[in-house]
């Protein structure tokens, strides 16, 4: 199979031809029934705590755009939450579809955003490096928010936050959703949705999934359809 991507021929139905874990018992992204979620009243706050000063590149990787940051020390880290312990702050990267109708990873009652941000954090108080984090079980949190498409202007968006006023959440244990698909991810899809603009959405779509020696293909999708709950628990707070 040629690198992975998102078309007919590379896409998430050939993932398991190179990464047999996509057949797992903890894949994601999922469909959350809503009625189906467990209220646990164990479950804490979120406690997201950045220091922009942290954040080093943007770049794009060919299946996604993602800012890296500076995770050599806890500058900005994720406690509180389904968490115990301190997860620090990699990197966030977007998913999202061909048109405004679809592009979100997780869907929610069948529902579909436009697209969906990852905050991506790894267990530095159990293991020294997020490479190694990410084949442990409770190697990774990656916080999801909803992007939904946005008819009217842009108002009063503060652009130093991507996330939503509420910080009320979902949780479960799943995996990267795309290859390596690494089954080491507890996810906190956070319930209410952020805002963007379709031209904004649609700029996603004019990034290139191509080097810059090869003919410009745009990446115009690059999101992984709902996987087999296999019976997890979907917890709320
Ligand atoms: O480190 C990560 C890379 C990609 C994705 S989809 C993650 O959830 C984590
Ligand atoms: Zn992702």
């Amino acid at each position: 199979m040629l690198h992975w991507g998102y078309d007919e021929h590379n896409g998430p139905a050939h993932w398991k031809e190179v990464f047999p874990v996509a057949n797992g018992d903890r894949q994601s992204p999922i469909d959350i029934k809503t009625e189906e979620t467990k209220y646990d009243p164990s479950l804490r706050p979120l406690n997201p705590s950045y220091d922009p000063a942290s954040a080093k590149i943007i770049l794009n990787n060919g299946h996604s755009t993602s800012v890296e940051f500076d995770d050599t020390v806890n500058k900005s880290v994720l406690t509180g939450g389904p968490l115990s312990g301190t997860y620090r702050l990699r990197q966030i990267h977007f998913h999202w579809g061909s048109n405004d109708e679809a592009g979100s990873e997780h869907t929610v009652d069948g529902m579909k955003y436009a697209a969906e941000l990852h905050v991506v954090h790894w267990n530095a108080e159990k293991y020294s490096s997020f490479v190694e984090a990410a084949s442990q079980s409770d190697g990774l949190a990656v916080m999801a928010v909803f992007l939904k498409g946005k008819k009217a202007l842009f108002t009063n968006f503060d652009p130093s936050c991507l996330l939503p006023k509420s910080l009320d959440y979902w949780t479960y244990f799943g995996s990267l959703t795309v290859p390596p698909l690494l089954e080491s991810v507890i996810w906190i899809v956070l319930r209410e949705p952020i805002s963007v603009c379709s031209e904004q959405l649609a700029k996603f779509r004019s990034l290139l999934s191509t080097a810059e020696d090869e003919v410009a293909c745009c990446l115009l999708r690059n999101f992984r359809p709902p996987q087999p709950l296999r019976g997890r628990e979907v917890r709320r707070n």
